[in-house]
C-alpha cells in the first residue's frame, strides 16, 4: 500500500462512531449546563452581594440565597455527571479504537506493520521513497523506523485521543455555546458590555490558540520523530548489549541514547514554553475584559454582575489555548490511527485476529535473556564500569586457552546444557564443533568467550572466565544487527578503523557488493538483508579487527554450499595465525580444520 492509496481511505475512517459521538454529545450538553450553572451562581451572588451592602430586609435576599445555593449544588452533581459521561464515552472509544488498531496490527494483509523502512533511524523517509508494502506510510512520509518504535507510537497515537477529545474537542464545543449564549445574555443587558466579552473571547478563545498552534505545529512533528529515534535507539541498545559490550562500544551507544533524550527534551520544553505562554496570555484576557466592563457599564449592580459573568464566561474559554498546542502534538498521532485503521481488511474482526495469534509454547529465546545478552547484563550488574570494558585483544598476539570441567547450567530446574567439557585450544588451532541440535555447541562458544557464566570448572584456569572474553569474539548465534549504516555495524564503537578494513572485511566475508554501500541503513536487526547477507555482515564485523580466538558460530548459515566453502576459506585465510573456532552443521566444511570437536547431549568428545 502506498501514500498514494492510503490517505483517501484514511481520510474517510471515523474514529468513532454514532453512538459514541451521541454520547459524547449529551456530555457536551452537561458541560454547557455546568458551566451556566457557574456563571448563574456567580452573577447571583455578585448581585446579592452588591445588593446586600445597601442592607435590605433579608426577604428581599431571599431567593437569591436560595438561587446561590441551588446554583451551587446543581453545579457540583452536573459536574460530576458530566466527567462520568465524558470519559465513558471517551473510553468506549479508546477501546474499540486499541481493538481495531490491534487488527490492524494483526492482520496478515493490508495492515501488517512489521519493520518500517527509513532513509536513516534518525529520519523518517520521505514521501517519495520506496515504502514496504506493508506499511502504513502518511502523506507526510512520517514512518516509524522501527517494530519498537511502531508499538510506542501506535499506543501513544490511540491514547492521544483521549486527550484529543476529552481536552480539546468537548472545551472546545462547551466554550463555543457558552460563549455564544454569554455574549447575547450581556449584549442583552448592555450591547457595548457585550462587544467587548466578544472581542475577548475572540481573542483568548480563538486567536491565542490559533497562534499556538501553530508555533507548535512544527516542533510537534520533531518531537515525533524525536521520539521515535529515542525508541529505536533504546531497543537497539538494549537488544544489541552483549554485542556492545563484547566489542566496547556500549559507552559510545549509552552517550548517543542521552542524545536522543537530550534532543527529545529540548523539543518538549520548547513546546511547553509555547503552551505556557499562550495559556498565561489567554489566562489574562477575562479579567482584563471584566475590569473594562466594570468601568464600561452605568450602575454599579449591573457594572458588578456584567463585569463577573463575563469573567465566568471568559473563563470557559481559557484552556482552548493549551488544548490548541496540545491538538498540534496530537494531531500527527490521529492521522496515523486513521491511516493505520484503514490499512486493516474490513473482515478482520477482532476476534478472528486474536484467533490467529500463534498459541504454541512460547519459544525459549522469548522466555529467558540470551545467554550472551544474559552474561554482558551479569558483567555489567557485578561492577564493570561501561568505560572499563575493553575491545577484544592485540591483533597478533596467540592465546592457548583451556577449559577444564565446564558445565553450564541456564536454569536450575532444567539439565545442564554442558557438562564436564575440556577442551585445549592452543593458538593458532583450527577447531570445528559439530553436533545435533541442542547439544550444547553455541553454548561452547558461549563459553570460551565469557558470555556466560559457569556453573562449574574453570577457563584459563579461572572459576568465572572471565578473562576470556578480552581475548575471544566473534559471530555468536544471539548476534545483534544494529538499525543503523553498514558501516556503524562494522565499526561499532571501534576506533580507528578506516573504510579500507571494511571493505577487505566486507569482501573477505563475502558481501563485496555493499563495499560502495557503507552508508546503506540495513533495517532493525538486519531486516533490510536477506539471511545469508545478515550472517556475512557478521562475519565482515568479527573480520575487521578479529581477535586473537575468532570464534564463529555457523558463519556460512543461508549460503548456497559453493559460496559457503568460499567464504569460510576466506575467513579462515584473513584469520591468518588466530584459533578459529567454527561451529558447523556441514560435514564438507570439516577438512578445512585441523581438529573436529563433536558435542552430545553437553558433553565433548
Ligand atoms: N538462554 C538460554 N536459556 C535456557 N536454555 C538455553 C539457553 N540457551 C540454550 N539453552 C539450552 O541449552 C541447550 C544447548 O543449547 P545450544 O544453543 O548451546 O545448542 P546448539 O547445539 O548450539 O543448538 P543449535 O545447533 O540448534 O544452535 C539446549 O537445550 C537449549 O535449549
Amino acid at each position: 500500500m502506498t501514500a498514494m492509496t492510503t490517505v483517501p481511505a484514511a481520510r474517510q475512517v471515523r474514529l468513532f462512531g454514532p453512538g459514541a459521538l451521541l454520547r459524547l454529545v449529551f456530555a457536551g450538553l452537561l458541560g454547557v449546563l455546568t458551566e451556566a450553572a457557574g456563571i448563574g451562581l456567580v452573577g447571583t451572588a455578585t448581585w446579592m452581594l452588591v445588593r446586600a451592602a445597601d442592607q435590605p430586609p433579608l426577604a428581599a435576599l431571599a431567593v437569591a440565597i436560595a438561587a446561590v445555593r441551588g446554583f451551587a449544588l446543581v453545579k457540583g452533581g452536573l459536574r460530576y455527571a458530566e466527567r462520568l459521561a465524558g470519559h465513558d464515552a471517551v473510553l468506549r472509544v479508546l477501546a474499540d479504537l486499541r481493538t481495531r488498531a490491534f487488527s490492524a496490527l494483526a492482520a496478515p494483509a493490508g495492515g501488517a506493520v512489521t519493520s518500517a523502512p527509513a532513509a536513516s533511524p534518525s529520519a523518517p523517509v520521505s514521501s517519495s521513497a520506496p515504502a514496504s508494502s506493508s506499511t502504513p506510510v502518511s502523506s507526510s512520509g512520517d514512518v516509524p523506523s522501527s517494530s519498537g518504535d511502531v508499538l510506542s507510537r501506535v499506543v501513544s497515537d490511540v491514547d492521544g485521543v483521549q486527550d484529543a477529545v476529552l481536552r480539546g474537542a468537548l472545551p472546545a464545543g462547551v466554550a463555543a455555546v457558552v460563549g455564544l449564549a454569554g455574549v447575547a445574555g450581556v449584549a442583552a443587558v448592555d450591547p457595548r458590555a457585550g462587544l467587548v466579552l466578544l472581542a475577548g473571547l475572540l481573542v483568548a478563545g480563538v486567536l491565542l490558540p490559533w497562534a499556538g498552534h501553530r508555533r507548535t505545529a512544527a516542533p510537534a512533528s520533531a518531537i515525533s520523530t524525536a521520539r521515535g529515534d529515542l525508541t529505536t535507539g533504546t531497543v537497539d541498545v538494549v537488544q544489541g548489549v552483549a554485542e556492545l559490550v563484547a566489542y566496547g562500544a556500549l559507552p559510545a551507544a549509552l552517550a548517543d541514547t542521552a542524545d536522543r533524550s537530550r534532543r527529545l527534551a529540548a523539543l518538549e520544553a520548547r513546546s511547553a514554553t509555547v503552551a505556557a505562554v499562550v495559556g498565561g496570555a489567554a489566562a489574562m484576557i477575562p479579567a482584563a475584559v471584566a475590569v473594562w466592563i466594570a468601568v464600561l457599564v452605568d450602575g454599579r449592580t449591573a457594572a458588578a454582575v456584567l463585569a463577573l459573568v463575563a469573567l465566568s464566561v471568559g473563563e470557559v474559554v481559557v484552556p482552548l489555548a493549551a488544548a490548541a498546542v496540545r491538538h498540534a502534538e496530537l494531531r500527527g498521532g490521529l492521522r496515523r490511527v486513521r491511516e493505520l485503521i484503514a490499512t486493516a481488511a474490513p473482515a478482520a474482526a477482532p476476534s478472528a485476529a486474536l484467533a490467529a495469534a500463534p498459541t504454541g509454547p512460547v519459544p525459549a529465546s522469548a522466555a529467558a535473556p540470551a545467554a550472551g545478552g544474559r552474561a554482558a547484563m551479569d558483567r555489567a550488574a557485578g561492577g564493570v564500569a561501561a568505560g572499563d570494558v575493553a575491545p577484544v585483544g592485540p591483533l597478533d598476539t596467540p592465546v592457548d586457552l583451556v577449559l577444564r570441567g565446564v558445565t553450564v547450567r541456564y536454569r536450575a530446574d532444567l539439565p545442564p546444557a554442558l557438562v564436564d567439557v575440556d577442551l585445549e585450544l592452543p593458538a593458532g588451532s583450527r577447531v570445528a564443533v559439530v553436533g545435533a541440535s541442542g547439544s550444547g555447541k553455541s553454548t561452547l562458544l558461549a563459553v570460551i568467550a565469557g558470555r556466560v557464566p559457569l556453573a562449574a570448572g574453570t577457563v584459563d584456569g579461572r572459576p568465572d572466565g572471565v578473562e576470556a572474553w578480552r581475548v575471544a569474539g566473534g559471530v555468536f548465534a544471539d548476534a545483534h544487527v544494529f538499525h543503523t549504516t553498514v558501516r556503524d555495524n562494522l565499526v561499532l564503537g571501534r576506533s580507528g578503523c578506516q573504510d579500507a578494513d571494511l571493505v577487505r572485511a566486507l569482501t573477505d566475508a563475502g558481501l563485496p557488493d555493499y563495499a560502495d554501500r557503507l552508508d546503506d541503513i540495513v533495517g532493525e536487526d538486519g531486516g533490510k538483508l536477506s539471511g545469508g547477507q545478515r550472517q556475512r555482515l557478521l562475519l565482515a564485523r568479527a573480520l575487521v579487527a578479529p581477535p586473537p580466538v575468532l570464534l564463529l558460530d555457523e558463519p556460512t548459515e543461508g549460503l548456497d554450499p559453493a559460496a559457503a566453502d568460499a567464504v569460510l576459506d576466506t575467513a579462515l585465510q584473513a584469520a591468518g595465525a588466530r584459533t578459529v573456532v567454527v561451529v558447523t552443521h556441514r560435514a564438507a566444511e570439516l577438512s578445512s580444520f585441523d581438529r573436529v570437536v563433536h558435542v552430545e547431549g553437553g558433553r565433548t568428545g
